[in-house]
């Protein structure tokens, strides 16, 4: 017998699935179950409520004397797509369920440097310029099969080399650290132009941002109530996973409050930094092939912080002020009213954002100290206005969140499809899914949306077509790329062939066709 079955087989509880994680993967996961009819699942989810890192909190005050609701974690729909193209799944919903939201519009830019307001927006479109240039180049790279270099290598062989000018590598963090939270040395070529290509060509280059009081995981909330009932006890809400044991015939998940679980398969949905933070123990040790993926890909952070001030000082209508500092690359560098119209109009509120070894620092500071940073920065920014103290401040600290560890992933320099899909593929029963195993749109809540569906219709291709001679038959298996066990590398090659960007490595858009439509 396998060395999981449990010493007390009474107080196990027993279902054919185990989720683990209420995410958007694992509740995407539950969805894909129950849409073949398998219903024996159970959802494990670490907080009180579902969504993950698509996570709000209170802060502030408004005219009312109530806290506004802003969101820690994920806040735009990113990509929404076309009316004849495919549309982002989280956009669809967001409709369906009223999400309230505010396109955002990147012209709406104000630039300041340590001396005021200095107009440097030339230089972004300079960096877009630069943009279309190197695309082509990671068009080559795949094609040829040649190695994946640097983001920065790749922007230096285009023609941007930003290193002489601040304004520059302001525009470079705007256009680049932003959006994965790395700098251009430590990220993908390669990677990083599919990534981008595929949500903002594929769908469309709009992004929104989400204002809803209700909370941004409110249309989570509403899929989810579509096929679990109100206090349904397949949802286990505040309940820690702490050990979680695969074989071949099934999976054993032990819980901090000293319950178990034992399921025929598991989707574990935790996200990278929970993985590379040995948070949870798997047992037996994960195999080798296995390890190098979780510790080859990157989990970032993304950090927020929150001012409210007793008034607007700054331009109302504009949605985005960028600072370049006059020492420190990333140092405040983005900061966003949501004071405008469209937004929380009249609120007083302005976040900044920064990532990285920006927000590794910041985390370990207080409040205090930060705030004195964030007046002394807007002091150079608005020379002629004295900066009132903030009536609030508020910043969540990802990388020490014990369900996340860090905010999302990205991929790093010389990667392969094949490591990536090792972090894809399952380790027997245990069945993997999450925003950092989406190939297409890792970082991205679709990414999420993507790869916990996939993981829920390979495990139901199995469980609902037992008749065929592989354990599942055309009819029953509803993902493309085929059900049943992920394929997975166990030696890796130097680079990726050009036909392996396929589905069976998570690569379901061709990014030559997507290279091509960005063209036009
Ligand atoms: C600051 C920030 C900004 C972002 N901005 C955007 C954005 O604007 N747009 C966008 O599309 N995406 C954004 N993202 C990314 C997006 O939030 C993620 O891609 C997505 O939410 C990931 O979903 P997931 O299901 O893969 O993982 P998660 O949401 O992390 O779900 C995993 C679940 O597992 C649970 N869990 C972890 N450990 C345990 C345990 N031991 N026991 C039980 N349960 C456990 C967690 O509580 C969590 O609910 C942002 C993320 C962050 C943090």
């Amino acid at each position: 017998a396998p060395s999981f079955y449990p010493r007390d087989n009474s107080t196990c509880r027993r279902t054919k699935v185990a989720i683990l994680g209420g995410g958007v993967a694992g509740i995407t996961a539950a969805h894909a179950l129950s849409n073949q009819s398998v219903t024996d699942f159970l959802i494990v989810e670490y907080n009180g409520d579902i969504g993950g890192r698509m996570a709000h909190t209170t802060f502030g005050s408004g005219p009312d004397g109530n806290p506004y609701t802003v969101e820690l974690g994920a806040n735009w729909v990113q990509g929404l797509g076309t009316e004849s193209g495919p549309e982002n799944p989280v956009w669809t919903f967001a409709k369906q369920y009223n999400i309230s939201n505010t396109y955002s519009d990147y012209d709406s830019i104000l630039t300041y440097n340590e001396t005021g307001a200095v107009n440097f927006t030339n230089l972004i479109d300079k960096f877009e310029d630069v943009w279309t240039e190197f695309e082509q180049n990671a068009g080559t790279i795949i094609t040829e099969n040649l190695q994946d270099p640097s983001f920065r290598a790749g922007l230096w062989q285009a023609g941007w080399k930003p290193k002489k000018s601040m304004a520059a590598q302001a525009v470079e963090w705007w256009e680049w650290d932003w959006e994965t939270s790395y700098s251009p040395e430590e990220s993908s070529f390669v990677f990083g132009i599919t990534g981008y290509n595929l949500t903002f060509y594929q769908f469309s280059d709009e992004n929104n941002f989400v204002v809803d009081q209700r909370g941004f995981n409110y249309w989570l909330k509403g899929v989810t109530s579509t096929f679990l009932k109100p206090n349904d006890t397949r949802l286990l809400l505040n309940t820690i996973v702490t050990n979680v044991e695969y074989s071949s015939t099934g999976v054993k998940v032990t819980t901090e409050d000293g319950g178990c679980i034992e399921a025929d398969y598991a989707i574990c949905t935790f996200s990278l930094g929970v993985l590379q933070n040995d948070a949870v123990a798997f047992e037996p040790e994960f195999p080798a092939w296995k390890d190098t993926s979780i510790s080859t890909f990157q989990m970032g952070t993304y950090t927020k912080i929150f001012l409210q001030f007793n008034e607007t000082f700054w331009d109302q209508d504009t949605q985005f002020f960028l600072y370049a500092d006059p020492t420190t690359r990333g140092y405040y560098p983005v900061w966003q009213s949501l004071s405008t119209e469209g937004f929380l109009p009249g609120s007083n509120i302005i976040f900044a954002t920064v990532v990285g070894r920006e927000s590794y620092r910041i985390e370990k500071q207080s409040d205090e100290e930060t705030k004195a940073e964030l007046i002394a920065v807007l002091a150079n920014m608005f020379p002629d206005v004295s900066i009132p103290e903030p009536t609030a401040i508020m910043y969540p600290r990802w990388s020490n969140v014990p369900w996340s560890y860090g905010s999302y992933s990205n991929w790093p320099v010389g990667t392969t499809l094949e490591n990536h899909q090792n972090l894809r593929a399952n380790v027997e029963r245990l069945y993997f899914a999450g925003e950092h195993t989406s190939t297409e749109y890792y970082g991205f809540l679709h990414g999420a949306w993507f790869e916990g569906r996939e993981a829920g219709e390979r495990i139901a291709g199995m469980i609902v077509g037992t008749g065929g001679g592989d354990g599942y038959e055309n009819g029953t298996c509803y993902n493309e790329a085929g059900c049943g066990e992920h394929l997975r590398y166990e030696g890796l090659h130097g680079t990726t062939e050009a036909w392996e960007y396929n589905s069976l490595n998570g690569m379901r858009i061709s990014p030559f066709f997507v290279a091509d439509a960005g063209e036009d």
